[in-house]
């Protein structure tokens, strides 16, 4: 029986609740209770008014009132995280503009303090300005400025505190190189790698990505991480899962090729990426990584390292699913070979090798700094692998901070002032220009400016993202009450599958004809409808768009971790966002975890064939080239 108005419903229950409780009444309990005469309704009084309240009656504005405070609320959410992309764009934009100012090539010097070994002179021939050097030899004196100078003393903490805003400009998505450069055994290897007690700017810069991403609240981060070395002109995996070869055995066996696609995106083949979801195993493939390396000994460093060692993380900026927008921003961070004069050192036979291939490689980066600088129109990226590897990362839209490293000891001037030419070179370009005092008093406002507004912008996105949360509390609490009162809401819908969207959009046309059947079809002309061959055709057409569906869904199951390229291969934003969804599902799966070594990495065999098996089973061809084409990932390894 259907009830048309509230009052209807609530008088008819009424009814019916007062003849069952009549009839139970007469039936269970027909004599007096406790000596009390029965309640008689069947007396000559007339019966009492009977107040029934039925709890599963719930009137109708109360369903829509309820329905409209959710609308509310998502309208509400929207708004918020609307005003939340323009502050992030302002923070965004602000940063640029500050690194503008300071120059996208950024030169500091650091310098080593005396260690034990050292001979230490009355006079020090290096004094050292917040700005500047000034290197004092055989009666001469030659300065050099810098953006930054750290003298003997400085700490680690106080050197990475100049590195960390040039990460967020990685995190914004922009490609970033850290370089660290100078003579053998200056502390190179300390200021990026560090040690235990003194962590250097690799794993500052980890931790401090982690921290960064966990605050954004616009979008979410993911990181990959890859290791390698340019060792003699060859390039090695540091991550590789093959055992840990001997430098000269795995430059022929672990060498790897630098493709440039047309857009001019860097791939090296066969390189090594891992997926790094946190601090702790970020800082376990590093060490792995660094234990790889080549060192060998020379007279002026014991642990000299006989490469430049290059750590690189990617890091994927997913916007809103709804927006499925994404950036890619990598940040390099460099260990150059020291640079050295080889008779100085040494070096005989094979380490003489490693020491020249070492000094042509860092002048065929100093060259390409100086032509970037220049704004020439030629760059000399193909002369060295080191500059092939870097080209990406090194021209426009990019930033870059160059370490340079000294000694402070009188034996090593020489070196110390082929060191500071090389970055006085590097720095030149941009600086061509000696500013005056008044250009460089108003940019030092302007930037303070934008500092300003930077941490203005931030702090409103703080303030915005612990709003959203909070009505997104209200939102889901007002969403559960809703569907246990009355059943799920009607745009609580199945996120939808790849399959479902590709059919709907096959689907679309198809509806939109028959639409166009009923109304303007015949208003169309008659070369402009369907014939029999192109709706063939189509068909052919839909049958290989849903079986790329299929073959994409399987690829979602299996949870294949896609890199930049490989998403790239599907055009539509809507496939993509659907794609990393399922790749930040798989990543914080249980067994997805478990594919990442927690202390050490463990060999199992079965594991990792099944999860090969999963990488080369997809029965979409696209997906088999790229696949086939791009880097090794952590699930395949070991
Ligand atoms: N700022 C510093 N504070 C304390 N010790 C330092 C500092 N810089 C360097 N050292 C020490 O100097 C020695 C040489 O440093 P390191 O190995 O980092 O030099 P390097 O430039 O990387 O040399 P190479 O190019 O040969 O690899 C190490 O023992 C290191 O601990």
């Amino acid at each position: 029986m259907l009830f048309s108005t509230e009052n209807e419903q609530i008088s008819l229950v009424s009814v019916s609740a007062k003849e069952s409780f009549q009839t139970s009444h007469m039936e269970s309990n027909p004599d007096s209770i406790d000596g009390l005469p029965p309640v008689s309704y069947f007396s000559d009084s007339p019966p009492l008014p009977i107040i029934c309240t039925d709890v599963n009656v719930i009137p109708e504005h109360e369903k829509n009132e309820l329905q409209q405070s959710i609308s509310n609320l998502e309208g509400e959410i929207s708004q918020l995280k609307l005003r939340q992309r323009l502050w992030d764009e302002k923070r965004r934009e602000a940063l640029n503009k500050i690194i503008d100012i300071k120059g996208s090539i950024r030169v500091f010097c650091r310098v080593r303090p005396f260690l034990l070994m050292d001979k230490r002179r009355i006079r020090e021939p290096i004094s050292a300005g917040s700005e500047k050097i000034v290197v004092k030899s055989a009666g001469t004196r030659k300065g050099f400025d810098f953006d930054k100078v750290f003298p003997q003393e400085t700490s680690q903490e106080d050197v990475f505190a100049e590195v960390k805003p040039i990460l967020r400009s990685a995190l914004d998505g922009h490609n970033v190189c850290i370089f660290a450069h100078g003579q053998t055994g200056t502390g190179k290897t300390f200021t990026m790698d560090g040690t235990s007690e003194q962590p250097g700017i690799i794993p500052r810069a980890l931790k401090e990505l982690f921290c960064q991403a966990s605050l954004d609240s616009s979008s979410y981060i993911t990181f990959s991480m890859s290791m390698l070395e340019v060792y003699m002109g060859s390039l090695r995996d540091l991550l590789s899962p093959k055992p840990a070869c001997r430098p000269h055995e795995a430059v022929t066996r672990c060498n790897l090729n630098i493709q440039t696609d047309p857009k001019g995106l860097v791939e090296i083949e066969g390189l090594t990426e891992v997926q790094i979801v946190d601090f702790a195993k970020a800082r376990w493939w590093y060490n792995r990584g660094r234990r790889v390396r080549s060192t060998s000994w020379t007279n002026v460093n014991e642990a000299s390292s006989r490469s430049h060692c290059l750590t690189r993380i990617t890091m994927f900026r997913h916007g809103d699913a709804s927006e499925a927008k994404r950036e890619v921003g990598k940040l390099w961070m460099v260990d150059l070979g020291g640079s050295e004069r080889l008779l100085k050192t040494g070096a005989t036979g094979l380490t003489l090798d490693e020491g020249r291939a070492i000094n042509l490689s860092l002048s065929a980066l100093g060259d390409v700094i100086a032509a970037l600088r220049r704004k020439r129109g030629h760059v000399p990226y193909r002369n060295s692998k080191l500059t092939q590897i870097l080209k990406d990362s090194l021209g426009a839209g990019s930033k870059v901070l160059m370490l340079v490293h000294v000694s402070p000891c009188e034996e090593d001037v020489g070196e110390t002032i082929c060191s500071l030419s090389f970055a006085k070179r590097a720095r030149a370009a941009e600086c061509n220009r000696e500013l005056s005092e008044d250009l460089k008093s108003h940019r030092e406002k302007r930037v303070k400016e934008l500092e300003e507004d930077m941490r203005e912008a931030e702090e409103e996105c703080h303030k915005l993202k612990n709003q959203i949360q909070k009505v997104d509390l209200l939102l889901c609490e007002n969403r559960k009450l809703f569907s246990t009162t009355y059943g799920p809401l009607e745009d609580e819908k199945a996120p939808i599958s790849p399959e479902e969207y590709l059919k709907e959009a096959v689907e679309m046309p198809r509806k939109l004809e028959k639409t166009s059947k009923g109304n303007v079809s015949n208003s169309l002309p008659r070369f402009m409808t369907s014939t029999a061959a192109s709706r063939q055709r189509r068909s052919a057409a839909e049958r290989e768009v849903v079986g790329k569906a299929r073959s994409l869904r399987s690829v979602t199951r299996s949870s294949i971790q896609f890199t930049a390229s490989q998403s790239m291969s599907y055009s539509d934003p809507q496939i993509k966002a659907i794609l990393q969804n399922s790749n930040r599902k798989s990543r914080y799966a249980p067994e997805a975890a478990d594919t990442l070594p927690a202390e050490s990495p463990k060999c199992n065999v079965s594991e990792s064939s099944k999860t090969r098996s999963k990488l080369v089973t997809s029965s979409d061809p696209n997906l088999r080239v790229t696949l086939g084409r791009h880097r090794r990932w952590m699930s395949d390894l070991i």
